[in-house]
């Protein structure tokens, strides 16, 4: 029995069926792919076409977006640093969760932070989570604005905006990083191609 956080009187209940088991039916293994990056950086492209290209070899994952999940479990969430944290905190909890459960997880959120992007790897055991970081230039996701959300940060009429008013902390040891080569964007098809070779060789798209 034991406290954890707020609760008190609690007890961890084993279940009958663990992670290598589902991992065995799925023939790969759980982990989290973690895509961090400024706005407009590529980060929800890479992984739409990162779970097309699993989906194609039968691989099951799951994309947990961050513009997604603020309409739902972090709608309660703004973008001021603390709510930054918990929305990433919440995130990492509940991607250590589909990683339990077999899948590869592709989160994609800007997660600003270092310390809070090092606090979910440190949520998974064995080390399962594959930091990938979208290097592109801010001038480059400026111009793309999809959204128009810099022409109105730059306007004064978001505060607080990555990158323009709010920091964005670059990961010092990530996994993989996405560049432009001689300035030239690789196509969505090359980033998850990367991402793919990368867990191929590490053994996650097989039980063992
Ligand atoms: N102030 C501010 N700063 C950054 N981004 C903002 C802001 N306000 C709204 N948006 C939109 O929210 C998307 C980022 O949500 P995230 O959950 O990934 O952000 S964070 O990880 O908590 O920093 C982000 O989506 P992406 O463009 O896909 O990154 C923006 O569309
Ligand atoms: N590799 C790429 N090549 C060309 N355009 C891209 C590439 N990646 C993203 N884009 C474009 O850039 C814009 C922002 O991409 P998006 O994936 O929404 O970024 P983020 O999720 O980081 O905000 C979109 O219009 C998208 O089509």
């Amino acid at each position: 029995m034991s406290t954890v956080g707020n609760a008190t009187n609690i007890f961890w209940q084993e279940l009958p069926v663990g992670k290598l088991e589902r991992q065995k039916l799925l023939n790969q293994k759980g982990c989290v792919v973690w895509i961090t990056g400024l706005s407009g950086s590529g980060k929800s492209t890479l992984a739409s076409s990162l779970s097309r290209e699993l989906y194609t070899r039968g691989k099951l994952s799951y994309v947990l977006d961050g513009d997604n999940l603020r309409h739902g479990l972090n709608k309660d969430l703004g973008f001021k640093a603390e709510d930054r944290t918990e929305n990433i905190r919440r995130v990492g909890e509940v991607a250590k969760l589909f990683a339990d459960a077999g899948l590869i997880c592709i989160a994609s959120l800007i997660s600003p932070y270092r310390k809070d992007r090092d606090a979910c790897r440190e949520m998974l055991p064995d080390n399962n989570f594959i930091e990938v970081y979208m290097n592109m230039p801010l001038e480059l996701c400026e111009e793309r604005d999809a959204k128009g959300l810099y022409k109105l940060a730059r306007a004064g009429k978001i505060k607080g905006f990555t990158g323009i008013d709010d920091p964005y902390e670059p990961p010092l040891n990530c996994e993989m990083e996405i560049n432009e080569k001689d300035g030239v964007c690789p196509t969505p098809g090359d980033m998850a191609g990367e991402v793919v070779s990368y867990l191929e060789e590490k053994g996650y798209l097989h039980d063992q």
